[in-house]
């Protein structure tokens, strides 16, 4: 990774990574274990990385939600945690590329390593690689990682393994792998794929949805090439903590966010940017006034509340029913919720999952509780249940605006999310897109004539995207698509709604991407079923 990329280590780490200092209870800054004895015991920081590590490749869990509870365990202080993090994330987003270059630093094949192991060297390869680390340390560290938390055995291994992958810089064995790799019609690819640390179909699709969205040009390989580097490279950048203000609830508590060291946005209104840190101590924060949401999720959901129609007349959205489908763990079921009770509509939010569904009602429960209506039940079948249900909201079983923020592969928010890129597939890919179907004709089903319907999904593969536009509008010739940037352009500043101008050539859907609007790489379309014709009266 390039220098830019990497992270500034921290002042009390000296140059080998090593905390300093650490003990300063006594007038001596020396240790008193002898330094054998001192090699053995793991680093705090290294450590937690590695139980991270292994619960993402042990258990399946996500580093996101793992990393800040073993950081607390350890009790980490704030250098050493930021220390951590970026250990934990740097090895798992570049997990293939390091994975490749362990295996050609090794003389059996990958898959015949223990876990642990595999684990341990990716760490000590990110180190090396991309952080400032001095190698000796980096070797030395991560050694001792290993005496501690597996044994002796695998050491010398572990020692010999990071030696070898020390000999080059990760430009170098970028480079070294490829001259190994066929160089066929993938080549640019794989080329890509390793030196971003993407699988290769990643890269693949990216590249077509720029293409799709009108960001690239045939015409201009260059700029095409250009505006993909970028992309990659925003990947593996830490997103910004955007927040923003419930309408009606918690406005005010943005500018006393702002005293507190954020910044108001520039693109949305009642939101701001933290980069303070731990936003859990901004108590508007934690009385659930203040909500962290990404802008583009922000600009989505107010976008859908205040979108006209072609036939609006009067834009008045008192006594709406709308639906968000698939709502869980709630983020945008909360603006929404909070748009609705602001303007005397109501929201009922929806979520098969019972524990997502609680994270639901956890999310609106600063709402007025008439506003809103959590249910329990698969999007799919929505249609044949819910004029049935005892609520009087949903009684007549139509929506006039409804949400359809559809499960996807989350191709939009790799940035956040460290290890996702490395778990899904192109199988997960023909999975998903068959429910996106389901769940949009489900949604097009309690849909009220001159009702509004977006498609949302965090991710820009064209398979889930475009193409599910196109396919819903085949399968229901009556939606008509409406400008979505019109739409979002409505809500945003002026400033944000300069950055939402269509790029020629692109559709009336939008796309975001980090690298153009510091968004994750949301799509969002916004379909419209006009009123039934009126029968003709027979003379
Ligand atoms: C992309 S997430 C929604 C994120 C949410 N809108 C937010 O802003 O917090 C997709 C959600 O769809 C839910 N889901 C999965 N299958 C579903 C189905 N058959 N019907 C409705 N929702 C479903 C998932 O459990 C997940 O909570």
């Amino acid at each position: 990774m390039s220098d830019q990329q990497r992270p500034r280590e921290d002042s009390r780490r000296d140059a080998a990574g090593r905390q300093r200092n650490r003990g300063r209870s006594g007038p001596k800054q020396h240790s008193r274990s002898a330094p054998s004895q001192r090699a053995r015991r793991a680093d705090p920081a290294r450590l937690t990385a590695f139980r991270v590590l292994r619960a993402v490749s042990r258990d399946d869990a996500y580093a996101n939600l793992t990393l800040p509870a073993e950081i607390r365990r350890a009790r980490l202080n704030r250098r050493d945690a930021s220390f951590a993090t970026e250990l934990t994330y740097g090895a798992l987003r570049a997990q293939g590329t390091y994975d490749a270059i362990i295996e050609a630093s090794i003389d059996r094949r990958l898959k015949d390593l223990d876990f642990p192991v595999l684990d341990v060297l990716r760490l000590g390869a990110h180190q090396l690689l991309s952080m400032r680390v001095e190698d000796h340390a980096a070797v030395s560290e991560t050694v001792a990682l290993v005496r501690q938390e597996i044994g002796a055995g695998p050491s010398g291994f572990v020692n010999a393994v990071l030696r070898r992958i020390a000999e080059h810089s990760w430009d170098e064995w970028v480079e070294r792998l490829l001259a190994d790799s066929p160089q066929d019609s993938a080549a640019a690819d794989r080329a890509l794929g390793l030196q971003y640390a993407h699988p290769r179909w990643v890269v693949r699709a990216l590249r077509q949805a720029l293409r799709l969205a009108g960001r690239t040009h045939a015409e201009d390989p260059s700029g095409a090439q250009e505006e993909l580097l970028q992309m990659l490279a925003s990947d593996n950048a830490a997103p910004e903590v955007h927040l923003v203000g419930l309408p009606g609830i918690g406005e005010q508590r943005v500018e006393e966010a702002c005293t507190a060291g954020a910044q108001r946005s520039a693109l949305v209104e009642d939101a701001a940017v933290f980069r303070g840190g731990d936003v859990g101590r901004l108590s508007g924060v934690r009385e659930g006034e203040l909500r962290v949401q990404d802008i583009g999720s922000q600009w989505i959901a107010r976008a859908l509340a205040a979108a006209f129609t072609p036939e609006t007349v009067d834009p008045d959205v008192a006594g709406e029913r709308w639906l968000d489908l698939c709502a869980g763990p709630g983020g945008k079921a909360a603006l929404l919720g909070a748009l609705a009770a602001d303007h005397q509509a109501h929201l009922v939010a929806n979520e098969p999952a019972e524990h997502r569904a609680e994270l639901v009602r956890q999310a609106l429960s600063v709402l007025p509780g008439e506003s809103y209506q959590v249910r329990v039940g698969d999007g799919r079948t929505i249609g044949a249940t819910i004029g049935e249900e005892p609520d009087g909201a949903a009684e007549a079983g139509l929506f006039d605006r409804i949400l359809v923020d559809a499960p996807c592969t989350g191709l939009g928010a790799l940035r956040r999310r460290p290890e996702s890129r490395w778990r899904r597939s192109v199988k997960d890919l023909g999975e998903l897109t068959v429910l996106q179907e389901q769940l949009l004709d489900a949604a097009v089903g309690v849909l009220a004539p001159g009702g509004l319907l977006a498609y949302v999904t965090c991710s820009p593969h064209p398979a889930e995207t475009v193409a599910q536009v196109e396919d819903v509008q085949r399968r229901h010739p009556q939606l008509q698509l409406l400008d979505a940037h019109e739409a979002m352009a409505a809500v945003a500043t002026a400033e944000g709604a300069e950055l939402m101008q269509p790029a020629v050539g692109s559709p009336s859907t939008v796309q975001l991407w980090p690298h153009v609007h510091g968004t994750d790489a949301m799509f969002f379309a916004l379909l419209y079923r006009p009123h039934d014709p009126q029968p003709r009266n027979n003379p």
